[in-house]
């Protein structure tokens, strides 16, 4: 019998939950910023392992804050966490162990799970040894301690292999052929936004949202046009750039990541619209396709 299950990865903003995701699929389909918050909804991420399959829930980052964006995202971790038969904590080893101890506290229904120390390539063996320790006094609160990082040291399949362990035997939940479950839309709507963390300083990515107005899949080549939604008239300036220097590389960086994903030519063409306070406002939040439920 196939082993098959829900794992949630959860921590802090910037723990490295993104980058963990797309290390452990191979193929860049999370998105990695480097900024908090990136990640806002939550998407499915599949990874064979052998004959059994994992399903990865990508949640945002556990914290609180007052903004109803926030509250959104600390609504959806904390879902996240409800459903699933096993939880990835990520704790980056230079953190102290509040985020940890934040979390013991939020996981009332003492989903089992795996604490990952994250990042162990920036400090010494002996560092993450002693961090190690630290956490032992937790040890009947976790299933294993893993200390990982994806730049070297740990490989791929060193997580796989222990996340099996404590998935149940299920027959798949998803085609093995199937990547994600994230509509085509939804990537490319990430990548947008991905290209504007990366291109824009100050608060303003936090600010902006995307909507995908159309694809269109034509003979051989695909045109998606996608509207920036910012919160004021400066911050439109600010994304189309002097002579629309910004916005052109915005759309150049988001147009090589569709077409490396999809394997066709894309034209992307960005508008950038006006809509004042929507990270504050539901029926706002609503419009950008956010299943606002609370
Ligand atoms: N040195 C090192 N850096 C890492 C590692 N994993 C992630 N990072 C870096 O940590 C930063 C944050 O990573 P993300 O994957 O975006 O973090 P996240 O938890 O998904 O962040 P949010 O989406 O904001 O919740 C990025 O700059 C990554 O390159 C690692 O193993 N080693």
């Amino acid at each position: 019998m196939t082993k098959c299950g829900y794992v949630s990865v959860v921590g802090r903003p910037n723990a490295g939950k993104s980058s963990l995701l797309n290390w452990l699929v191979g193929e860049k389909i999370a998105m990695v910023s480097h900024k908090a918050n990136a990640t806002r909804k939550r998407a499915n991420i599949i990874v064979m392992h052998n004959d059994d399959q994992i399903v990865f829930v990508d949640t945002p980052g556990l914290h609180e804050t007052e903004k109803l964006l926030n509250q959104f995202m600390l609504d959806e971790a904390l879902k996240a966490i409800g459903d699933c038969d096993l939880i990835l904590f990520l704790a980056p080893v230079t953190d102290k162990l509040t985020h940890y101890e934040n979390f013991l506290e939020k996981n009332k229904k003492n989903t089992k799970h795996i604490l990952l120390l994250t990042k162990i390539d920036n400090v010494t063996n002996s560092e993450v040894l002693e961090k190690m320790r630290e956490y032992r006094k937790y040890s009947d609160k976790f299933e294993e301690i893993i200390p990982v990082s994806i730049k070297k040291q740990t490989t791929p399949s060193d997580i796989l292999k222990e996340v099996v362990k404590y998935l149940p035997e299920h027959p798949y939940l998803f085609d093995p052929e199937i990547l994600t479950t994230e509509h085509l839309r939804d990537i490319f709507k990430e990548f947008i936004r991905e290209s504007i963390f990366e291109n824009i300083s100050d608060e303003i990515p936090y600010e902006t949202d995307v909507l995908i107005n159309k694809v269109e899949e034509k003979k051989d080549i695909d045109v998606v046009k996608a509207t920036i939604i910012v919160q004021k008239g400066s911050q439109k300036g600010m994304i189309i750039g002097k002579g629309a220097t910004a916005i052109k590389r915005i759309g150049k960086d988001a147009r090589i990541k569709i077409e490396k994903l999809t394997g066709r030519k894309c034209f992307l063409e960005l508008f950038v619209s006006v809509k004042k306070g929507w990270t504050k406002n539901k029926q706002g939040l609503k419009d950008l396709g956010y299943d606002v439920t609370f």
